[in-house]
């Protein structure tokens, strides 16, 4: 599916030059007909809107080429009303629609809004009273209905988005999202190197609790086990479910000896809370601080999994890549 940026992204590129195809002959028949003005102005627009198609072609500034544009139909819908009159009315349709397709909602609200009295004022002395009433109740009608339909869109893409970077079952952020963030903590660190540290987190025989006491218990196990772990981590910190029974946690700029102890006080916690009765459920944690600006993320998590590795030799256990792991309350110096 074409990312909703991408499409429109390409539909800015698409639009100001079929725009500026549609006003072309016009400008010549304008300038065949000596109507300066409105040659000259038809040409201007002709030529911004070539140069916006231009340069979302290119994506140069596209955030704000979305505004030019939106912009130069206004000024072009009123310009074009006031040195012609009523015949150009039928530009201010499509002036309204595209302003809630490239803004959002709200400034779009506005912008229409302001667009309607600029349009009513001019509109004015040239229609009927009946006239400019149905002119401006039509009007008034496209811009409730963009205004609808972009409203509507704009929450179902929030939910999409939601959904596309959650876990359905422990409601935590998923693999996705956590691409996401910690490229962004990557991308940041490059810029200014403050620590950055990545736990990640495995339920010790997390089949045994399946294949004993079933598959809604080993349900519960994991959304309890996120929700001790939410309670321990602070706003800016990050949990992520990336597997079965894989969690990661990016804690915002703590060092890898801060995470360590991070990491110990949940596998302390969770191997005391009592998930099943006559059952004990523990965690292994391999920690690794991300100190090199070479390093991409796949190499990251490959030293995180590594430290993972030696903890799962023993369970119930915290280790870094590199020297002492944590194990039942005490360290144990292992390679
Ligand atoms: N209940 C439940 N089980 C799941 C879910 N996703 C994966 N699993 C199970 O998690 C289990 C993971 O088993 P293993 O990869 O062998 O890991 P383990 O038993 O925890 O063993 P170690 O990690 O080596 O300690 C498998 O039995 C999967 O079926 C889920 O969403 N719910």
């Amino acid at each position: 599916m074409l990312a909703r940026s991408t499409l429109q992204q390409r539909i800015l590129c698409v639009m100001p030059l079929l725009s500026a195809a549609g006003i072309l002959p016009l400008t010549i028949y304008r300038f065949i007909q000596a109507e300066w003005d409105m040659a000259l102005l038809d040409l201007a627009i002709f030529i911004l809107m070539c140069l916006i198609g231009y340069f979302a072609y290119h994506q140069k500034h596209v955030s704000t080429l979305k505004i030019l544009f939106c912009l130069l139909a206004i000024f072009g819908s009123l310009s074009t009303l006031y040195l012609k009159g009523e015949s150009q009315l039928f530009w201010c349709y499509p002036t309204i629609a595209l302003l809630f397709y490239f803004l959002t909602v709200r400034i779009a609200a506005i912008s229409s809004l302001l667009t309607l009295i600029g349009i009513a004022i001019l509109a004015a002395p040239l229609l009927t009273n009946l006239m400019l009433a149905t002119f401006l109740i039509t009007l008034m009608i496209t811009a409730s209905c963009s205004l609808a339909f972009s409203y509507e869109t704009s929450k179902q893409n929030e939910q999409l988005e939601t959904l596309s970077k959650t876990d359905p079952l422990t409601k935590t952020l998923n693999r996705r999202a956590f691409t996401e963030v910690a490229e962004l903590q990557i991308s940041k660190y490059k810029r200014n190197p403050v620590a950055t540290s990545m736990i990640l987190l495995d339920i010790d025989h997390f089949k045994s609790i399946n294949d004993k006491f079933g598959h809604n218990q080993g349900d519960d196990v994991l959304i309890t086990v996120c929700h001790l772990i939410q309670q321990e981590l602070r706003v800016n910190d990050y949990l992520f479910r990336i597997g079965g029974e894989e969690f990661i946690i990016l804690p915002y700029a703590i060092n890898q000896e801060q995470a360590i102890q991070l990491a110990i006080k949940l596998k302390e916690l969770i191997e005391k809370y009592s998930f099943i009765e006559n059952h004990q459920v523990t965690i292994s944690c391999g920690v690794a601080e991300y100190t090199n600006k070479e390093e991409t993320l796949k190499d990251w998590y490959a030293v995180a999994d590594s430290a993972l590795y030696r903890a799962k030799s023993t369970r119930n256990t915290v280790c870094p890549v590199k020297g002492t792991c944590y194990s039942d309350s005490q360290s144990c110096a292992t390679k």
